[in-house]
This record gives structure tokens, C-alpha cells and sequence, in this order.
């Protein structure tokens, strides 16, 4: 910006050109089809905030033939030859991880600034991606990657760079919140709503990643990396996905005045030497109806980050479909072209802290437990065994006669996971107990 600016008070107009800044879009689906728009009806205006002309190089697709609406002259099938032509950005929103690692990995070690949505890329080779970022000076931005149009990456990796974040936790898959909050509230079915979050463009092209917690797991691993200075890949996060919450477990969620919610949970844990490591984990939780995450409805994405100065600050908005994403991925483009108008570079990555993964069973967590009981004297005094057997204390207790039987809803204090685990299998052992009716993680305080 500021050689443009000088040259252009030098008086000389051939001087006075800022060199324009060629972008390579890779994918035009969904977020690529948006991203497409935007760049070609407004760029002027791209280019009055880039301080140079953001010009659309080339926009590779599978199949050229199915997009008559883009200009033929743009559209092409061969994505490395697109990448190795004169463009200085790539934006890759095809997804998945190979060929995307590799079409990266050649860009940016070709000194081509990637601009990539690609969180189970980031999430699995984001150490290959920044090493080979660094090595040629180009720029690696990543923020509709995680909570799609909601701006966190940046926050995390600049805002708060001067601070010590100790916990992140939210609502980061759309897709699954869309289901979830369904259920909660007019108690649709679970297909039905999956094929509408799909239609509306949420789900990825294989929607097993959303509702088995993949796509979510991928973006925990990509904000703990971010929070905690520490490289961690997806396959450190503790994952399970919503297949198993059932109308049963919404259910009992709401008559303890609570909702399920997939939620992403990374924190900076402190042992009783001192020693810090984190535990970052991706599960349906219980939440009580009063939690602020409670009223987040639909597609909504929000995300609690509390560090020692900052407090508590909350990010809220649409984490999923074309425009949202789209936002995300331009501004991190206008971005990229100001570093390259101007000779700058965006930060690098940040994992000197290098802190070790927490496993789940040793992570302290709460549960929620719902039975079926035999209806005599003693029952809840064999259960409160088991439970003090694993050394796991109980926060509340609810019983309801029902003719032969009695329903039992118990909330335990905290506990390391194992430990509760290794109670609900020995309960469920147990003659008294007739139906283990719903088992799940709570958190946030009872009102
Ligand atoms: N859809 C969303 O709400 C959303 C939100 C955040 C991030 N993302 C991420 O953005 C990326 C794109 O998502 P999408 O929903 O737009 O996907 P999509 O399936 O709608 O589009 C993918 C595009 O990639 C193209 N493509 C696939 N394989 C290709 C190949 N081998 N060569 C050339 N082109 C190829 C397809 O033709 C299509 O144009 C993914 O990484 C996804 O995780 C999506
Ligand atoms: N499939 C993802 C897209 C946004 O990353 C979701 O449902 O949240
Ligand atoms: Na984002």
C-alpha cells in the first residue's frame, strides 16, 4: 500500500499501476459458486480495499461442461496446470484431503498464498501446509474453515495473541444443530431434517463427517491449535458424533431442564504439579435450557472463549451455507492481496507451546444418567454403591414410581470420564436395574 501510494504521487501513471493480485479458484460449488459472484461483479470494490485489482485467474471444476453460467474463457479441469500459471493466490474450496494437500503443498511452496475453507486439510497437515507457507514467504489463511462466516481464526490468532486463552467451547457444526435443535423443538425425524440441512447447502458432500462429529472434531483440533500454541491434529480430539442421541435422550434432557447440543470443548488443563496440557474433545452434551449455547437454533454456530484478560467473549452468527462461508473466504483474500500490495505477510504459525493431549478417561467430565429401576426398598442404595465404588459423587437425584418400576435420573458431580464410564457399565449390570434409558456428558450449572 504504501509503494502504491508512493508511486503514484511519483506523477509517472506507467508506475502509478499497482500490480494486480491473480487469484486461482479451485471448486465452484456451494462456498466456490459464491465466491465466483462476488469476485466478478465487485471488483472494483475488491480492489479499492486490496489496494490492487483482485483479478479471477482461472476456476477450476471437475466437469467445465455443467457451468454455462461462468465464463467459458475462467473454467477449466486442469486445477495444476491453473496453479502453476502466473496467479499469486489459490482459493481451494474443493475439500477433502488429497488431491487438495498436495495442489497446496505446490502452491505455497511456489510462493502462491493460499486461501483455503479446508478444515479436515488444515486439521490433518497443517504443520506440512505452514512449513512449506514459510519456507517461500507466502500467506496460508484459513478462517471459514471453522465456524464459517463468524470471524474466530483471526481473533485466536491475532486479537487475542497477547493473551492466555484457557478455554474454548461452542456449537461449531451447523449441520448437526440443525438436527438437534429439530428434535428439541418439534421432535422431527432424523433423516428428514438431515436431506433439509443438505438442501440448504450445511451438510458436506459426504454428511457422515457432520453427523458423526468428523467436521467438527477437525475444527476443535484447528481452535486448540490456535488457543493453545500447540499442534493438534484431528485425531487428538475425543470425538463422538450425534447417531446415538435419541428422542429418548432428548427427552430425559428436558425433563431436567436441559437440551442436547453437540458441542467442541478445548481446554487448558492444569495438573496438581503445575504441568499444563489440554483436553479437546467433540460430544453431544446437556446443557441447561437457560445456557446461553441453549438458544443457539438452526444452522447458528456459537463459540465461548474465556482467556486471564480478555474474561468470557462469545462469537455468534452463521457457521455454515455459500454466502457466510464466502464472506469468510474473501475477506481473508482482500487480506492476502493488501500483504502482497503492500509487501507484508500474514502471522505465521504459532506451536511453541507444544503443550500433550489430556486422554479422555483422565479428563473430568459430568454425567447424566437416566434408569428404569426395580420399585422396592434398597434399589437406590445398591445404585449409590456402584457409584461410590469408582469414587464418583452424585449432584442430584430424581425418582418417579411407575407401577412395577421407578425412573431414576442421576447428575454426578465431576469425575475423570473412565471412571463414570466404568459406573454406568457396572449399573447397568445390575438386576435392580431394568433399562438404561439414556447416558450423557452434562455441562454448565443447574438452575
Ligand atoms: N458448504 C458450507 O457451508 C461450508 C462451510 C465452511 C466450509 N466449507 C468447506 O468448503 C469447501 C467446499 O465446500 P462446498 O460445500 O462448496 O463443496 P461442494 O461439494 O459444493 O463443491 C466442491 C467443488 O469442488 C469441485 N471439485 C471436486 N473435486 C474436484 C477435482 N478433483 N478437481 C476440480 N474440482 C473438483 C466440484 O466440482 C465442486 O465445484 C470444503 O472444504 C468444505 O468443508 C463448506
Ligand atoms: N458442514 C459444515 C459446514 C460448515 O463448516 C456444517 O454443517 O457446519
Ligand atoms: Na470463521
Amino acid at each position: 500500500m504504501a509503494l502504491s501510494a508512493e508511486l503514484g504521487r511519483s506523477g509517472d501513471p506507467a508506475e502509478a499501476e499497482p500490480t494486480p493480485v491473480r487469484v486461482a479458484l479451485l471448486g465452484c460449488g456451494t462456498v466456490g459458486s459464491e465466491v465466483a459472484r462476488l469476485l466478478t461483479e465487485e471488483a472494483a470494490e475488491f480492489t479499492a480495499r486490496a489496494g490492487a485489482p483482485v483479478e479471477l485467474a482461472g476456476i477450476a471444476v471437475r466437469r467445465p461442461d455443467k457451468h454455462p453460467e461462468l465464463p467459458a474463457d475462467l473454467l477449466t479441469s486442469d486445477v495444476e496446470g491453473l496453479i502453476a500459471s502466473d496467479v499469486d493466490v489459490v482459493v481451494e474450496l474443493v475439500g477433502g484431503i488429497e488431491p487438495a494437500r498436495s495442489w497446496l503443498l505446490t502452491a505455497l511452496r511456489s510462493g502462491k498464498s493460499v486461501v483455503t475453507a479446508n478444515k479436515a486439510l488444515l486439521a490433518d497437515c497443517s504443520r506440512e501446509l505452514s512449513e512449506a507457507a514459510d519456507a517461500s514467504g507466502a500467506d496460508l489463511y484459513y478462517e471459514a474453515a471453522v465456524a464459517g462466516a463468524i470471524p474466530l481464526v483471526r481473533p485466536l490468532r491475532e486479537s487475542l495473541a497477547g493473551d492466555r486463552i484457557t478455554r474454548v467451547m461452542g456449537i461449531v457444526n451447523g449441520t448437526t444443530n440443525y438436527i438437534l435443535s429439530a428434535m428439541d423443538s418439534t421432535g422431527a425425524g432424523y433423516v428428514d431434517t438431515l436431506e433439509e440441512a443438505s438442501n440448504l447447502g450445511y451438510a458436506e458432500a459426504d454428511p457422515t463427517a457432520d453427523v458423526d462429529g468428523y467436521d467438527a472434531a477437525s475444527k476443535a483440533a484447528i481452535l486448540a491449535s490456535l488457543a493453545f500454541h500447540t499442534r493438534i491434529a484431528a485425531s487428538d480430539v475425543y470425538r463422538e458424533g450425534i447417531g446415538s442421541v435419541s428422542a429418548a435422550d432428548v427427552a430425559a434432557a428436558k425433563m431436567i431442564g436441559r437440551t442436547v447440543k453437540l458441542l467442541a470443548i478445548c481446554e487448558r488443563v492444569v495438573g496438581p504439579d503445575g504441568s499444563e496440557s489440554v483436553s479437546v474433545r467433540v460430544h453431544p452434551v446437556m446443557i441447561p435450557r437457560s445456557h446461553q449455547l441453549a438458544g443457539v437454533g438452526g444452522a447458528f454456530n456459537a463459540v465461548y472463549v474465556e482467556a486471564d484478560g480478555a474474561g468470557e467473549l462469545m462469537f455468534f452468527g452463521q457457521g455454515a451455507g455459500g454466502a457466510p462461508t464466502a464472506s469468510a473466504v474473501l475477506g481473508d483474500l482482500v487480506d492476502v492481496a493488501r500483504n502482497r500490495a503492500g509487501g507484508g505477510r500474514g502471522p505465521r504459525e504459532s506451536a511453541h507451546a507444544g503443550l500433550g493431549v489430556r486422554p479422555m478417561g483422565e479428563t473430568p467430565t459430568r454425567y447424566h444418567i437416566s434408569l428404569q429401576v426395580a420399585d422396592r426398598p434398597g434399589v437406590l442404595a445398591q445404585v449409590s454403591q456402584v457409584f461410590a465404588k469408582h469414587d464418583v459423587s452424585i449432584a442430584a437425584v430424581r425418582q418417579r414410581d411407575k407401577h412395577s418400576t421407578a425412573s431414576l435420573v442421576v447428575v454426578t458431580h465431576a469425575a475423570p470420564d473412565a471412571a463414570l464410564r466404568a459406573t454406568v457399565d457396572d449399573i447397568g449390570e445390575l438386576d435392580v436395574v431394568h433399562e438404561v434409558v439414556s447416558v450423557m456428558r452434562v455441562e454448565g450449572e443447574d438452575s
